[in-house]
């Protein structure tokens, strides 16, 4: 959808930028160099607080621009788990990740002069247990993933059930978003159009249930 006003997408992720031109927007990306250093404790206030910098960081250039940033965590136990550093800790993550039970965070933030929206969306995952020979074709294979594993790559046979929204998983959103975007007057593509191409349809219960923080 062709809309007037400029959109910025302040990420690098490719997963973001390919979900929203999926979406039917048209947008300038502009990655961030926010600070992303945070001493907070609760996932929804990590990736809250993170998109929001994120997005500050790019909006204070581009103040007529809307300007949209998002931030995703991985928690288990209580733990919060980002990118892996190295290959050794993708390994240390996903040994942790095998056959558990977790629940992805991802919080974005909407900004245009001084309009904002920030929110987040939470799924909970359940992984199978693989054993050693398939877990270890998995170690260093998602370093740009928060959890140094990939929803979206059904061939790893990780992932057995989400709980949730889809695409919360994978960095956006779509339901919250889309809710979010209305009030800045900007319409995604109707979920109904994405499911026809739906290829993760059978990992995908769209049934919230409430589950502890420290899942
Ligand atoms: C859990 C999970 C995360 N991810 C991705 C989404 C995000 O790109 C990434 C989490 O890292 P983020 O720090 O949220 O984002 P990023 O560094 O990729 O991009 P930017 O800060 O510039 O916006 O993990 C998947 O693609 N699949 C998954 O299953």
């Amino acid at each position: 959808m062709r809309v007037n006003k400029q959109i910025i997408l302040a990420s690098s992720s490719v997963r973001r930028i390919s979900l929203l031109k999926q979406w039917g927007l048209f947008f300038k990306i502009i990655p961030s160099g926010a600070d992303e250093k945070i001493n907070l404790i609760k996932p929804s206030y990590i990736v809250k607080e993170l998109a929001y910098r994120k997005g500050r960081h790019v909006a204070q250039r581009y103040p007529d621009a809307l300007t949209l940033s998002a931030d995703t965590v991985v928690v288990l136990n209580g733990k919060i788990i980002g990118k892996p550093k190295s290959k050794k800790e993708s390994e240390k993550i996903i040994r942790e990740l095998n056959g558990s039970i977790h629940k992805v965070y991802t919080g974005v933030a909407v900004i245009q002069k001084d309009k904002c929206s920030v929110f987040y969306d939470t799924v909970c995952i359940k992984m199978r247990k693989l054993p050693e020979n398939m877990l270890k074709q998995l170690f260093g294979k998602h370093m740009d993933k928060a959890g140094a594993y990939a929803v979206q790559d059904t061939g790893d046979n990780f992932v057995e059930k989400i709980y949730g929204d889809y695409y919360t998983a994978i960095g956006l959103p779509y339901k919250k978003l889309a809710t979010e975007l209305k009030k800045f007057k900007i319409r995604l593509k109707s979920s109904h159009d994405l499911s026809k191409n739906h290829s993760h349809q059978r990992l995908f219960r769209d049934c919230y249930f409430r589950i502890s923080d420290n899942v």
